[in-house]
Parts: C-alpha cells; structure tokens; sequence
C-alpha cells in the first residue's frame, strides 16, 4: 500500500477523467498490482477496464477528490461557474475533503481502489451499466442488479435537491420497483450530497392562477410523494451517503431501514424556512426518538450527525465514509438473496397497521403546509434563500 505513492497514483489519474468525462463505453478497473505497477503494468490493466464495470460517477467523484487531496492539499482553486457543471461537481468533491490530511486522503484512495477492484474481480458477469440502467429518468439513475433496484438521485450540482420533476421520476421509480423482480430497493444520492431537500426554486414556477394554485398543487404532490412510500410493498432502505436536509431526512422514518456515511448530516430546517413538518416525521419521529428529540429536529431545526442519527433510531447504522459504498453494498448483496416473499410478508406485518393512520397524517401535514407556503415567513426564507442571502 505504501508503494502507491502519488507518482503511481497520477498514472492513473488521466484515466479516472477520462471515465469521468464519459469517453463512450469507457469502464473503469484498476487491480491491486496496479496500484504499485510499471507503466507497462498498468497498461495492460487499462486493456482489461472494458470487460469491468464502471464504478459510477459517485465513485470517480469520489477518486478524482481524493487524488488532488492527496496531491496537492486541500481544495485551492476557485469555485467553477453555475453553468459548469462537470467541474463543479469535481470542485464540489474535493473542497467537501475540507482539511484532510494529504496521508490519510491517499491512504484513502488506495483504499477506495482495492475495494473496487476487489469487487470486480469477484463479478465474473457484469452486464455494462447501460443494460442495466433503465432508460426514460433525468433526475435519476435507476438500476437493476443482483435482486436490488437502486434509485440515485442524479443532481449532485444541485446536492440533489428534489425538482417537481425529480419528485414525479421517484413516484414512477417506486411504482415501477413495487412491480420488478427485485427484492429490496435501495434509495440513495450521487455526489457529496444524500439530498438538499425541496428545491426552493420550484416555488418561483407560478402558474397563471397564482400563488395560491401554486401551494394547492405542490400539497398534492407533496402527498402523492410521500404516499408512495407509505404503500411500497417491499424492503426499502435509505443509503444516505453525505448530508440530508428537509424531506429528505423525514421520510426516512417510513424506510425499513437507515444506512449512513460517517459524513452524513440530518437537517429540517422547517422553523427557519417559515414551514412544517412533512413527510410522516410529525408521528414517525417522536415515535423513534421520543418527543422531546423530536422538537428539538422539527421545531428547533437541530441537525444531527450520523452518529447522533444512529442514537436516537433514526439510522439502523453508521459506516465510515472511506468504505460506505463497499460495505454497504455488500450488506445489502446479501440480504438481497434473502427469501423475497417472506421479506415482503413481514414488511407488511410491521407496517401494514399503522398505514391508515399514516395516510391520514401525510394528508393533515400536506394540508398545514399548503398554508404555510403562503405565509410571509416562508416567502421570506425561500427569497432570501435564491437571492443568496441565507443558507442553512
Ligand atoms: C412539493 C413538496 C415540497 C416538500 C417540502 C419539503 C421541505 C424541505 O425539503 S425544506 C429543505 C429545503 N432545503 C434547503 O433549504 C437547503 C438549501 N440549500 C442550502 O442551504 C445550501 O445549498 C446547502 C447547505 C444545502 C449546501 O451549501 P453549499 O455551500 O455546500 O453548496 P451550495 O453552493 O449552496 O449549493 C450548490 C448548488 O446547489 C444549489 N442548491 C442546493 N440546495 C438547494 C435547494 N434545496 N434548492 C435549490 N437549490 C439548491 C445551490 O443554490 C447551488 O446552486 P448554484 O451552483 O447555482 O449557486
């Protein structure tokens, strides 16, 4: 490991751009002897990257961030502009490093490339990511493998915060994965970001008929949402990979199960926004932690580390951000052989008494905040949120 300096590290990094900038069918596959390999090594290593699976851009991310910490320090260039995107999101990923020191973000990387390779290695058939996306979602990544349908919320420029359209593409996801052959379903979030909650610029789409119309229809797509969730039939779990911010975090009170990066954050700054709760939390979260840990994240906006999270119920288990991915996946491999009907039978027989009532909740939540986007708290927090004023 100590041989994987950053001389051998830099050999490979025109490749990890290469896939990150989506050179057609490009895959990515280092081995472990690459990592301390000649030129000629790592060549023939490149030679065997089309037969291997492409990592994701999450990971690539994640290697390219990793690279300039380890090379050259913590993020020193300026923030790219809006409008570029591909940049921004490296930007993104490596300033998220903060102050990590430049030892620990190497040992990181070879870390990161051992499991990678170790996985592909032990995948004799992988089908090319483009089999098993499934096609028709622009906010998403959706696939099936192994029993598990992933659903990956696809903004990271944004820290996936969740458009109208991206709310409509994850009904159609959970609709379509309730009916699949997958066992477990598995939400999670590409970037640094699990999710930034509800984008505040869908707020700024008036209709011609006026604000008003406009909070009808977001209370009704705001019920239809989490609706689906209430009703998903089977194992649904939450890979929350960094930090998770308004609906976000209270819906993950209706997932079976919770998984967290060391990095991850739990925020609803519902007081602070002019809003409330949604999302079932008003009755899942008090449930899970006991009222007075629930005000403290509903009312006074407390956010939680992952280990706090984990403490108080809300995560089943916390991962250490350099083997989240690795670990977790393979957990969830497993469970996913696991015996689909009878994992499905006893979802239901934890869940199912407790639906009517929380269907009855997601309505009165949804119809509380209908009223609150109208008030001038609310307009406040989210103008001065897009004109740059506030953040959280
Ligand atoms: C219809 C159903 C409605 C259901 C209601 C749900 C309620 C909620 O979910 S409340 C939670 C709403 N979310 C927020 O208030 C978060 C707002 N975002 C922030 O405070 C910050 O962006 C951040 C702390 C999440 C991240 O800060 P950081 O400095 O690391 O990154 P930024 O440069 O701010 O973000 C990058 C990029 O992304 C845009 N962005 C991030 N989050 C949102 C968001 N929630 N809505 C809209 N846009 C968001 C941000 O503006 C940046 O964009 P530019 O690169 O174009 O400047």
């Amino acid at each position: 490991m100590a041989g994987a300096s950053g001389r051998v590290v830099r050999r490979w990094y025109p490749h990890v751009l290469r896939s990150f900038l989506q050179v057609p069918a490009l895959q990515l596959h280092v081995s472990k002897t690459a990592m301390r390999a000649s030129q000629k090594d790592f060549e023939s290593a490149l030679s065997q990257v089309k037969l291997l699976k492409d990592p994701g851009n999450e990971v690539k991310l994640k290697l390219y961030a990793l690279y300039k910490q380890a090379t050259e320090g913590p993020c020193n260039t300026p923030k790219p502009g809006v409008f570029d995107l591909i940049n921004k999101a490296k930007w993104d990923a490596w300033n998220a490093l903060g102050s990590l020191p430049k030892e620990t973000a190497r040992q990181n990387y070879v870390d990161l490339v051992s499991g990678l390779s170790s996985s592909s290695d032990s995948s004799s058939q992988v089908k090319p990511e483009a089999d098993r996306k499934q096609r028709g979602y622009e906010t998403l990544v959706v696939t099936s493998e192994d029993s598990i349908t992933k659903i990956m919320m696809n903004r990271p420029a944004k820290k996936n915060a969740i458009t109208t359209q991206m709310y409509n593409e994850i009904m159609l996801a959970l609709k379509a994965a309730s009916k699949d052959d997958s066992a477990i379903t598995v939400l999670t979030g590409n970037g640094d970001y699990y999710s930034s909650g509800n984008d505040l610029s869908n707020f700024t789409d008036i209709p011609p008929e006026g604000i008003e119309e406009k909070a009808k229809s977001s209370a009704i797509l705001l019920r239809d949402f989490v609706d689906c969730f209430i009703d998903f039939p089977k194992p649904l779990i939450a890979a929350v990979n960094g930090p998770a911010v308004g609906i976000s975090v209270t819906i993950l009170g209706l997932f079976d199960t919770v998984y967290a990066s060391s990095r991850a954050t739990f925020h609803t700054p519902f007081s602070h926004l002019g809003q409330s709760p949604e999302g079932c939390s008003s009755y899942t979260f008090p449930k899970i932690m006991g009222p007075a840990k629930a005000a403290e994240m509903l009312i006074f906006g407390k956010k939680l580390t992952a280990a706090e999270a984990c403490a108080q119920g809300l995560v089943s288990e916390v991962f250490p951000d350099s083997t989240f991915q690795k670990e977790v996946w393979t957990r969830l491999k497993a469970y996913s052989k696991l015996p689909p009907n009878a994992m499905r039978i006893s979802k239901q027989v934890i869940r199912n008494r407790e639906k009517e009532k929380l269907h009855a909740i997601n309505a009165e939540e949804s119809r509380v905040l209908q009223e609150r986007w109208l008030s001038d708290e609310c307009t406040n927090a989210v103008m001065n949120f897009l004109t740059r004023k506030a953040k959280l």
